[in-house]
């Protein structure tokens, strides 16, 4: 199974995208705020205690691992997942995204889905959502990903790219093997009824190690549950199931570092997280420290050069 890179459609990368392109994406993104009327106004600015579950609010207060920790399980290495938004907020959410498709609808607009292997879904900080992702993102996520995520940026995670997709009949059906375009990725399942569309993960792999094949201990499917979060690392390779019933609606945001980005272009050797350049790096100092210690040795015993003879 190969895996793709999944990327945004319109590319939002701070890094790559050139100034014109800058101006063209803010100029679409003012043009269907100022014409779309929002369902639910409230949605708009962070209200903790109206989105948040109170454990969530809790652990983020006290904002130590312990403290995250009693609210975490983590499956399968990497995969933490954890209760965090209110069923209300939830249901709004869907709501609200609905409402938007239906304005498309009716206003014949044409607008970017979230990105390359979504043909459904739609991006929340297009229609006037990106204020209250960022303070998501760096009064909820960051402090999180401090934690537990540090070897992939995630201290410093300072941009992001929010959406909701949909899977069910009319709708996308699953979503195929991929990283995303991320340094951590939160995903919420907001509903509603479905059975299938389970997902999987299949271990974090640089881009070179790609299409690398997977360990035991890092193949995991996990159920999603409307209201809990899946926070994960970006390059950890995973995909959706078919959902063969009903309607799922989930809530992504990736996270971005633009320090990791500027880092990785200068990186030359392995890097810390992947599996396979881990396993790669300390076979090779494996070796490095057989060589050493057999050449140690060999200088330790009465004859250690080629010109020595120990013939007697
Ligand atoms: O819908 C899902 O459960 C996965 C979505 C996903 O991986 C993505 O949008 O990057
Ligand atoms: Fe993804």
């Amino acid at each position: 199974m190969s895996a793709n890179q999944g990327n945004e459609n319109g590319g939002q990368d701070n890094s790559t995208q050139g100034a014109s392109t800058k101006q063209l994406h803010k100029e679409y993104r003012e043009r269907i705020i100022s014409t779309y009327r929002p369902l639910h106004r409230e949605l708009y600015q962070m209200t903790p205690g109206s989105f948040f579950v109170p454990s969530f609010l809790n652990a983020i207060s006290e904002n130590t691992e312990e403290g995250f920790r009693n609210i975490i399980s983590e499956p399968s290495p990497g995969v933490l997942t954890f209760d965090m938004l209110q069923p209300q907020f939830c249901k709004m959410l869907v709501d609200e995204a609905e409402n938007f498709e239906n304005w498309v609808r009716e206003t014949r607009t044409r607008i970017l889905r979230p990105n390359t292997m979504n043909a459904y879904g739609s991006v929340l900080d297009d229609f006037g959502m990106e204020r209250m992702l960022d303070k998501l993102m760096k009064d909820y996520i960051l402090p999180m990903s401090t934690i537990f995520f540090p070897e992939v940026g995630g201290a410093t995670l300072d941009y992001h790219h929010g959406y909701v997709v949909e899977y069910g009949t009319n709708r996308d059906d699953h979503i195929d093997f991929h990283v995303d375009d991320s340094e951590v990725t939160l995903n919420v399942c907001l509903g509603e009824l479905f059975t299938g569309g389970e997902m999987f993960f299949r271990g974090v792999r640089c881009d070179k190690h790609l299409d690398s094949e997977s360990e035991s201990g890092e193949i995991y499917n996990y159920s999603q549950v409307p209201g809990r979060a899946v926070l994960h690392c970006g390059y950890h390779r995973h995909g959706a199931l078919s959902t063969t019933s009903g309607h799922k609606v989930n809530m992504l945001l990736w996270c971005r570092s633009s320090v990791f980005r500027e880092m990785r272009k200068y990186e030359r050797n392995a890097t810390s997280w992947c599996r396979v350049c881990k396993k790669e790096k300390e076979e090779k100092q494996r070796r490095f420290s057989v060589q050493r210690t057999s050449s140690q040795t060999d200088s330790s015993s009465p004859c250690f050069s080629q010109t020595d003879s120990c013939s007697p």
